[in-house]
Formats: C-alpha cells, sequence, structure tokens
C-alpha cells in the first residue's frame, strides 16, 4: 500500500469540513496532516485545528518535503473569498487542490484559474457519483428531446448561502449544451410570467437539514421526464472528495475535472 495522501483540511469547523476530516479517519489512502478554521473550534475528530490565518505559514513549512507534517493537498470547503485565498497559498507552497465550494464569480473563477498554472487543482460543484451520473442522463435526455421544457429544481438545507447552488448551475450548463435553444435563465416566477420558449426556469428551495437535492424536468405535450438525485448525507461528497485527493497528489500542474477521477 502506497503511503497515504497527507491533507490540509480548511474549514475545519464547518459541515463538510468536518465530514471530511471524520471520513479521512476512516480511510487508509489519506489522513489529516493539518486543519485549519477562521473561528476557534474544538478539535475534529481528534484533529487540533489552527487559525486559518496561519494558513500560509504553515502550508509553507508544510509544503516542503523534509518538514513534519507534510502536506500534499488542501481539500476546501468553505467560501468563496476564503478559498480563492486559500488556493492561493496552497499554490504558492506547492500543494495540490481538491475545491468543493461553491458560489464564485468570474474574478474568483479567473484566481483559480491562476493557481492552477503552479498546481493542479480539481473542483467540482459536487462530489457525489450519483450526481455524475445525473449529469450524463441529463445530456442525454436533453439532447433527445428536442423542443422539451426545462426546469432545474433545487433543495438544500437552511444554512446554505449561495442560490442556485453550484450544481444546479452544473446541470443547467449541461442542459445549454445539449439545448443551445435554452439560453435564458428564469429564477423563479411572479406575476404574469408566461414560459418563453428560450427559458429554463431555475427554482432554489431551502429547508431543514436537507443534504441536497436536485431535479431536472422535461416536458413535452402529454411526456414528462423528471430525473432527479437525493444525497441522504454529507459522506457522498466527503468521500468523493476524498477519492479527489487521492487521485490528484502528484499530479502535473493544471486543471482537473471529477469526472477524471471516475473514469
Ligand atoms: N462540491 C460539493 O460536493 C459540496 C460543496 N459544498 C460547498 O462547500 C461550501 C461549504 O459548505 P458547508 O460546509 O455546508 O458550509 P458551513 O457554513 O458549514 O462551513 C463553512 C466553513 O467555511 C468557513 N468560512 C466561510 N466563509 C469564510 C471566510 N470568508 N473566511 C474564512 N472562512 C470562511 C467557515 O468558518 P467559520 O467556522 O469561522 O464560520 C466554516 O468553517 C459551500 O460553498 C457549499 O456549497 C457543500 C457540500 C458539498
Ligand atoms: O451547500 C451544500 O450543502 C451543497 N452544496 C453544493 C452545491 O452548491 O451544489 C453541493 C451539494 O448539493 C451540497
Amino acid at each position: 500500500m502506497a503511503d497515504p495522501v497527507r491533507l490540509a483540511v480548511t474549514g475545519a469547523g464547518g459541515r463538510m469540513g468536518r465530514e471530511v476530516i471524520e471520513a479521512a479517519g476512516d480511510r487508509e489512502d489519506c489522513e489529516v496532516a493539518l486543519a485549519v478554521n477562521r473561528s476557534p473550534v474544538d478539535p475534529v475528530a481528534g484533529v487540533e485545528v489552527a487559525d486559518a490565518d496561519d494558513l500560509p505559514d504553515l502550508l509553507a513549512d508544510a509544503g516542503s518535503v523534509d518538514s513534519d507534517p507534510a502536506v500534499d493537498v488542501l481539500v476546501d470547503f468553505t467560501g468563496p473569498d476564503s478559498s480563492v485565498e486559500y488556493v492561493a497559498a496552497a499554490a504558492e507552497a506547492g500543494v495540490a487542490c481538491v475545491v468543493g465550494t461553491t458560489g464564485f464569480d468570474d474574478e474568483q473563477e479567473a484566481a483559480l484559474l491562476d493557481a492552477a498554472e503552479a498546481v493542479p487543482v480539481l473542483r467540482a460543484s459536487n462530489f457525489s457519483r450519483g450526481i455524475a451520473a445525473l449529469r450524463r442522463a441529463v445530456r442525454a435526455a436533453a439532447g433527445a428531446l428536442p423542443g422539451y421544457d426545462v426546469e432545474v429544481t433545487e433543495t438544500h438545507h437552511n444554512g446554505k448561502v449561495d442560490a442556485p447552488s453550484g450544481t444546479a448551475l452544473t446541470l443547467l450548463d449541461d442542459v445549454e449544451d445539449a439545448r443551445p435553444d435554452l439560453n435564458e435563465r428564469v429564477h423563479g416566477r411572479e406575476g404574469d410570467a408566461p414560459r418563453t420558449d428560450d427559458e429554463i426556469g431555475v427554482h432554489a428551495r431551502r429547508a431543514g437539514d436537507v443534504a441536497g437535492e436536485h431535479e431536472v424536468l422535461m416536458a413535452g405535450d402529454e411526456n414528462v421526464l423528471e430525473l432527479t438525485h437525493r444525497a441522504g448525507s454529507r459522506r457522498v461528497f466527503a468521500a468523493g472528495a476524498l477519492d479527489a485527493a487521492a487521485w490528484l497528489a502528484g499530479r502535473d500542474a493544471g486543471e482537473y475535472d471529477f469526472t477524471e477521477v471516475l473514469e
């Protein structure tokens, strides 16, 4: 068995950061060498959590092969601003990055691309294998159903910040690839709002502790197709992110996609 991939987990006190640290503890192909959080938190699954402000210094030390603990891959589930900052620090230290954070604007996306010139960066709006399968199904179905109306609906827990979800945006891109005529995204409807032929409706629901649900509805005359994915818990995302980290370690600088991990 190869040595475990050594991880730096950012947002260690967040919902996903905690899940990643707990999941890593159950695996042999990776281990958490460093965990940081913006606000102070107690150890997570036995792992001490450092101040995120110290990340650049900690990575600068950890990126060196001689140092202890050394870090191979940073795993980030935080927010767009912090994610860009942390990935830049990782790029500076020569540490690969797995990024699950969503909600980036164009400038932030460009900053992540810059980092990928220095180190391998793998991003995914959703690390579940089910969503990877849903994406393939959506592209095939949208291409096979010309003229059908398409609506995308996502449901998440009441703590989610960004809307629509990163996964919904990815699914919208998939629909548009297969149906370039659907190029007008309409977010919810109110008042007099009849559909036009180029619309894709987008709906974001926030309620309770739903881990993540995505539905793509395609409707023609007397004919409706609904493709739905439901995440039962965040464990599925953590497992996918750790698969990605194990796959990414040691690769050349550049941008990578979760679908490559699954091939
Ligand atoms: N790709 C995927 O498969 C998945 C992606 N996600 C994405 O991951 C991200 C995090 O989700 P989740 O764990 O639920 O969120 P939480 O709110 O539970 O946790 C967010 C974490 O990020 C930190 N953070 C947020 N903003 C900043 C900031 N500006 N500076 C420093 N630290 C910050 C928080 O620190 P503090 O404790 O100090 O507030 C906290 O540790 C979201 O973008 C979400 O969409 C979520 C699930 C799956
Ligand atoms: O914030 C979440 O929880 C999730 N975010 C991701 C997204 O924005 O698509 C993935 C997943 O649905 C959970």
